[in-house]
This record gives structure tokens, C-alpha cells and sequence, in this order.
């Protein structure tokens, strides 16, 4: 059917039947592609025939569609795009008149009715019908509103029956990419209730407001004083009357159950309005506008959750350079999870400033949303929580999706565990992969009952209704996500809730609920705190995160000429490690203008190249920096002689195995790197070039993709670093400032 010819995709004869907006871009996109032997235009009115064939749309057209019939042979297609109702009687035309071999396919956006039309015609849908919809097309219609780019990167959706021809339906989906669509397939009823809610509800509202208005006995000025908002919204409103008519009538159903639900939300909205609720408008409006924002995001490849994942991102970084200036990194990422966590279960409206607007943060601020809580913003930071109180989280509409986020996941079990709902936690693959045992068995014990996936990965069932009591939890490793998890569902046990860890690690849960109020009592390695308590609002600046600046850090340590001053970074002493490390390894590091913020020590830290030497890296520390290894191997490579890490095997389970990922890449770029089962040995270049170039995978790891476009500043030649995608994740503006830092970064 589809041959190749002159190296093109052929189709014989399409025949378009109606030249509108649709059907004529279609003709116009295949004559562009040279995908077809000659187009033939089916028109009601012979005006319309002598302005496509004049606008080059057709290479001939005709008034009556059996007049061409005979004319058509196997290979050939005939493409009907006429309004909805109208289907049918081209079908009529059609029957025991069609030669064999023609596809007939159509652009119509009801599909439903298309098939009913075909069982009346035919007595069954044919073998060769390929019912399709294009969701492309415009507030513009008629024949001179047709365009060859129509279709490009738009989809075509396809609702081929079980008895549809395999190679019809082959021809069909051809035919739409070389229009440059993509093209897929759903069930007929799926795309009729999609339609019908996503395009059918829209017109119903924006013909009906227009409509409204237009008969209002102010409606001159109305429409004098209509600005933006009005014409953007009502702009589908200009489409075309007899098109939408049809599509109202033959989609029936679906339409009515999309209007009754949105009648529904709006008499709520109606009586919030009338009564003054406040909190519900502002519900309502945050939840919009993060949909909105995320849908603009999707459809700019930009969504921070699934379809994010698909997309590939590639740094490319030239060697050699130096960096310089004063840098603010984003918000610190443990910081900002917790201040959404806190400040939701918390009493009043709590404001914070300096949150990380990463896809790890938004993430469990997206959860909350889906749990009921309003939170207003991330607008350069700033984010509002209109807390609920520690038993006013709602049951979501689905399942929990966070991501990337470990910290995420591991806390929401916690403070998931003792509320009156079912929740399920699920992530992308790397979360996947994660252990989540080191927070189920702890819970457990507390009286939660949680299921989790083969192995203890995710995806994590929480049964609500269930009792907490307290416990005294030793941890088995020094992790903070999971000492957090402990306390944060002590908050709901009856009861003392202890944890004591192996070795100190961050402590901002501790700290925090502190600062909203809550008693925390801490002794060393164990903090305690009683359950049924409550918190109060407050206000919470989140600092730099010193995991973000320790890139920068580590490039002004090796990179000659470097002199950086990192503004605002937290300092906390549970996680300064990688500035003991660093000086350690003889790093030119400053603390400036020190302070405490909201509780959390501060400062601006500055960085100037120096010598570095190799070091055996002490292993109390090790927590201390738990996530600035990647970086701290970056600058090992470059130190003169050997550096030792040991009692770091938690890098193994972190978004991907951080040692082997490491050693991997380090490797690969010439750098003699041994991986150990708890740590990795690096042999340092000490002066000069310390990697050579090549291409290195960061699996997906933000860290392990930030640390690697580092190292290009003492490389011989470029680096190419691959799944780059997630380093929006933690940092998402990290390529821009790193290039205004002086990296040669370029981002495909
Ligand atoms: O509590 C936190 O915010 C974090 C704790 C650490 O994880 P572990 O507790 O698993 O060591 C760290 O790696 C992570 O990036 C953030
Ligand atoms: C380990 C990290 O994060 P998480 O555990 O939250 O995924 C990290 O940011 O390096």
C-alpha cells in the first residue's frame, strides 16, 4: 500500500472530502511532504472547488464524491472531513461504491456517533474504516484558513475497532506522520469523555458566555471594555456554529456529564462567593493555577512530574575556565520539603521565603495540595500555607506521585502513617529502586500498617485508622530521612517517641518543629518528642542549600583563577561537612558575615583556588556530607596523591549507586577511581589537567550530573554528560548560573 518512492512515503489518490480548515491542511501537509500522487477535493458548493484548486490546496477538485469513486484504486485514501452529522451521508455516497483497497478514514471529533453512522450504512463498521481525530484546528475554518504546518508536532488520535484492517490502519497512521503528527490509539468511548471534557466543555462555556453577554443591555460596553482575559478566554468562541452543533448533538452524553460536573463547581464556587469563604476561593484558585502552570509546563516539555522523564537532556561541557563572582544557590531542598510539611500541619498561615522551586520540593507541595491544604505560590520563593492542623489532611484524589524525592517519600510515610486514610506513594524509576524497609519496619513497629513493593521498594500502601504508639527507634544507619520519619509519625502515636542515630545527622525536622512550637527534646544522639501536641504557624526563610553550592565550592577549589562568594548559605553543623573536608584537603575556604536565620545558622562563603592534596576522609564527617560526595571525588581527582573514602556504603542506595556511578565516569575520563564496597579510592593529578574528555552517564543523578560538569574545568577535552534531566530536581537553574560562573556548559 504504502510504498516508498523517490525514497518519499506514497500514498496513490487522497481524496478529502470537505476542504476546510481540516481537511484542506491535510491536503496541503502531504502535497509539502510529497507523500501522495495527486489530491482530489470534494466540495458541496463549486465556488469552494475553484478556490482550493486557485490556493494550490487540491490538484482538482469536484461537487459530487461518486464521480471520482472509479477513479480510485488499492493505495488510494479518502479522508472525510466534513462537519460531525454529516458523516453519514458521505458514508451513503461511499456504500457498494467503494473499489477494494481504499482506506476511508475521518478527522471527526465524536467518534461514537462516526461508528453508529457506519452501522447504519453498512450493517457493521467496514474493515477498512480508520476512524481518527486530529486535535489540531482553530477558531478559523473554511477553505482559505487552511495551512501545511497545521498538523506538525500536533496529535492525531485513532479509534480503530477490533476488526479494523491492519494495513488500513497502517496507511492511516502513515499518512498522519507525514503530516508531521504523532499519532495514537484509544478506545472510542475513552475519546469521547476525553473530548468531551477537555475541548466539547470549553465551547458549551465560552459560546454560552459570549452569548450571555452579548444579549446584556450593557453589551456595547461590555465588549468595549472586554480586555486580554476576555478575549483569551472566549476566543473559541469565533468557531465555526454548524461544526459545534454537530458535535453537541452526537456526543450527548459524555457532554451532559461534563456540564453537570462543572454546574456543580460552579454553584460551590457561586455560594464561597456569596458566604465569603475565603480559604475555599483561595482552594480553588491556587489548585487552578498549579494545574494550569503545570499543563503549560508539560506542553513546554517542562513538567516536573512523569512525562518529565521522557525528556533527554545532555550537558556538553568545553574544558578549561575559571569561576568567579557572587552566586545565590537555590533554597536548601531538605529545608523546603519540611517547611511544606510543617506549615500544613501546622495552625495558621505560615509564610516562607527562599523555597526551592525544584521538582523534588514541588513535588510534596503538589501532595499537599492533593491532601486539601491551600498553599499560595512558589513566586520567586515565596510560598503561603494555609495550615490545617495535624488532622485536617484530606484524602487524596490518588495516588501520591513524588518523583525523584527519597526525602520525600520516606517522611510522607511518617506522617502518613497515623492519619484516618489510605494513601499510596508512588516515584519515578530511580524512587523505585530505593529501599523503603528502613522506614516501613520502624512504623511498623509503631502499629502502622504498610505494604510496600517487591523487596521493600515503592510503591508504599499506607492503611489510615490505624494507632500509633510510641517507641524508642536505635537507627541501624545514620540517616536523617528516616530518624525524621520516626518523630514525624510519632506526632501521631500515644506517647514518648525516641530515636537515637549511629552518628549525627542533619537535624532540620528537630529544629523545625521547634520553631513551630512543638517540644522536642534532644540528648545527644537521641531526640524525643510526646505525641498529640500541635504546632503553630510561623515564618520560615530557607537558606541556600550548601549541597547546591558545594558544585561551585569544589570548581573555584580546582579550577586556577577561581574566586566565588556563595551569599546565604546554611551552614547547619549537620551538614558542613564538605567544608571541613575541603579545608582538609587544603580548600581556600571563608566564612563570611556569619548569622543565624529562623533558627538556622548562615553564612556567605567564599572560595579561592588552591593546591588541594589527597586525604583519608574521616568517617564521623561522612554523614556530614552525604550528598557532596559526587563533587568531593571531582576535586579528590584533582588533589595531589591519594584520597580514601570509607563508611560511606549509604551512597550506594541514594538516586542511583553514587560510588559505581562515580568510578564509572571518573574512569572513563582517565582517572584512576577503585570502588570499594563502602567507599571508592581516588588517585589525585595533583597540578594541570586531572580528566580527559569522553562521554559519561549520570544515570539520571543530578548530583552525579552536576559533579561531572565540574570536572571540565580541569579537562583536556569536552565532556559530554547524559540524562541530565533530573538536575531540576535539586537545582534547577544550575546550567544558567553555572555559566554565568564561568563553566563552558552547553545544554542539548
Ligand atoms: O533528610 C533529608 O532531607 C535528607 C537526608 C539524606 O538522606 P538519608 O537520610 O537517606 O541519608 C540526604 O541524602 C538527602 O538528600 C536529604
Ligand atoms: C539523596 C538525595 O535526595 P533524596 O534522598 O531526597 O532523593 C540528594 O538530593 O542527593
Amino acid at each position: 500500500m504504502l510504498e516508498a518512492a523517490g525514497g518519499r512515503p506514497q500514498i496513490g489518490r487522497l481524496v478529502v472530502v470537505g476542504i476546510g480548515l481540516i481537511g484542506g491542511s491535510l491536503a496541503l501537509a502531504l502535497k509539502a511532504a510529497g507523500a501522495c500522487r495527486e489530491v482530489i477535493g470534494v466540495a458541496r458548493r463549486q465556488r469552494t472547488c475553484e478556490q482550493a484548486v486557485g490556493l494550490g490546496i487540491v490538484d482538482r477538485a469536484v461537487t459530487g464524491l461518486r464521480e471520482v469513486l472509479p477513479q480510485l484504486e488499492p493505495g488510494d485514501v479518502v479522508f472525510i472531513a466534513v462537519p460531525t452529522l454529516a458523516v453519514e451521508q458521505v458514508f451513503a455516497e461511499l456504500r457498494d461504491k467503494l473499489p477494494a483497497g481504499v482506506t476511508v478514514t475521518d478527522g471527526a471529533s465524536v467518534k461514537g456517533s462516526v461508528i453508529a453512522a457506519a452501522e447504519k450504512i453498512w450493517g457493521q463498521v467496514p474493515d477498512f474504516l480508520v476512524p481518527g481525530h486530529p486535535i489540531a484546528g482553530s477558531e478559523k475554518s473554511g477553505v482559505t484558513a487552511a495551512r501545511d504546518d497545521l498538523y506538525i508536532a500536533h496529535r492525531i488520535i485513532l479509534t480503530p475497532l477490533a476488526n479494523t484492517d491492519p494495513d488500513h490502519l497502517r496507511q492511516t497512521v502513515l499518512m498522519w506522520q507525514a503530516t508531521g503528527a504523532e499519532v495514537l490509539n484509544m478506545p472510542v468511548e475513552e475519546h469521547d469523555e476525553v473530548l468531551a471534557a477537555t475541548s466539547h466543555l470549553p465551547h458549551v462555556i465560552a459560546f454560552g458566555l459570549v452569548d450571555t453577554l452579548a444579549h446584556d443591555a450593557e453589551n456595547e460596553n461590555i465588549f468595549r471594555y472586554a480586555a486580554g482575559g476576555f478575549r483569551d478566554f472566549t476566543r473559541i468562541a469565533s468557531s465555526d456554529p454548524v461544526m459545534w452543533r454537530d458535535i453537541m448533538l452526537a456526543n450527548r452524553d459524555a457532554i451532559l456529564k461534563a456540564i453537570d460536573l462543572y454546574s456543580a463547581n460552579l454553584a460551590s464556587l457561586r455560594s464561597a462567593i456569596a458566604v465569603g469563604d475565603s480559604d475555599q476561593l483561595m482552594g480553588v484558585f491556587t489548585r487552578a493555577k498549579a494545574a494550569r502552570d503545570h499543563f503549560t509546563k508539560m506542553l513546554t516539555k517542562k513538567a516536573y512530574t512523569e512525562p518529565m522523564q521522557a525528556q533527554e537532556v545532555t550537558f556538553i561541557a568545553q574544558p578549561g575556565g575559571a569561576v568567579s563572582g557572587r552566586l545565590r544557590v537555590p533554597g536548601d531542598k531538605s529545608m523546603s520539603h519540611r517547611s511544606i510539611m510543617l506549615g500544613s500541619l501546622a495552625e495558621g498561615v505560615t509564610e516562607v521565603e527562599g523555597f526551592l522551586e525544584g521538582e523534588d520540593a514541588l513535588a510534596t507541595l503538589q501532595a499537599f495540595r492533593d491532601m486539601g491544604v491551600v498553599i499560595e505560590g512558589p513566586v520567586d520563593g515565596r510560598v503561603v500555607i494555609h495550615g490545617v492542623g495535624l488532622h485536617g489532611l484530606q484524602a487524596p484524589p490518588g495516588p501520591l506521585y513524588l518523583g525523584n524525592s527519597g526525602t520525600a517519600m520516606r517522611l510522607f510515610a511518617g506522617l502518613l502513617a497515623g492519619q484516618a486514610f489510605d494513601v499510596t506513594l508512588t516515584g519515578d524509576d530511580s524512587l523505585s529502586k530505593r529501599p523503603m524497609n528502613r522506614v516501613a519496619d520502624p512504623l511498623r513497629e509503631m502499629g502502622a500498617e504498610i505494604e510496600t513493593g517487591p523487596e521493600g521498594r515503592p510503591p508504599l500502601l499506607i492503611r489510615g485508622g490505624r494507632k500509633l504508639r510510641g517507641i524508642d527507634y536505635r537507627l541501624p544507619m545514620a540517616s536523617a530521612q528516616v530518624k525524621s520519619c520516626v518523630l514525624l509519625a510519632g506526632l501521631y502515636a500515644d506517647g514518648e517517641t525516641s530515636t537515637t542515630e549511629p552518628a549525627p545527622t542533619r537535624d532540620h525536622t528537630e529544629r523545625m518543629l521547634q520553631g513551630f512550637g512543638y517540644e522536642v527534646r534532644r540528648d545527644g544522639a537521641c531526640a524525643t518528642l510526646r505525641g498529640g501536641g500541635k504546632m503553630s504557624a510561623g515564618k520560615i526563610d530557607v537558606p541556600a542549600d550548601i549541597s547546591s553550592a558545594t558544585f561551585f565550592m569544589v570548581a573555584a577549589a580546582i579550577a586556577p583563577g577561581s574566586d566565588v562568594l556563595l551569599e546565604h548559605v546554611g551552614i547547619n553543623p549537620t551538614r558542613d561537612g564538605v567544608i571541613n573536608i575541603l579545608r582538609l584537603m587544603g580548600a581556600d575556604i571563608e566564612l563570611q558575615n556569619r548569622r543565624s536565620v529562623g533558627g538556622e545558622p548562615v553564612a556567605d562563603i567564599r572560595v579561592r583556588q588552591a593546591p588541594l592534596r589527597g586525604v583519608r576522609i574521616p568517617e564521623d564527617q561522612v554523614p556530614l556530607a552525604i550528598d557532596e560526595f559526587p563533587a568531593l571525588f571531582v576535586a579528590a581527582a584533582c588533589a595531589d596523591g591519594e584520597t580514601v573514602l570509607t563508611g560511606a556504603e549509604e551512597l550506594r542506595v541514594k538516586e542511583s549507586d553514587r560510588i559505581q556511578a562515580m568510578a564509572d565516569g571518573l574512569r572513563i575520563l582517565g582517572v584512576d577511581a577503585e570502588p570499594t564496597q563502602d567507599g571508592i579510592v581516588i588517585q589525585g593529578a595533583g597540578e594541570g589537567v586531572a580528566f580527559g574528555g569522553g562521554t559519561v552517564d549520570s544515570l539520571g543523578d543530578h548530583r552525579i550530573a552536576m559533579a561531572f560538569a565540574v570536572a571540565s574545568l580541569r579537562a583536556r577535552d569536552t565532556i559530554r554528560i547524559q540524562h541530565c534531566a533530573n538536575v531540576a530536581t535539586s537545582f534547577p537553574n544550575f546550567a544558567e548560573l553555572a555559566t554565568r560562573a564561568g563553566l563552558k556548559l552547553q545544554v542539548a
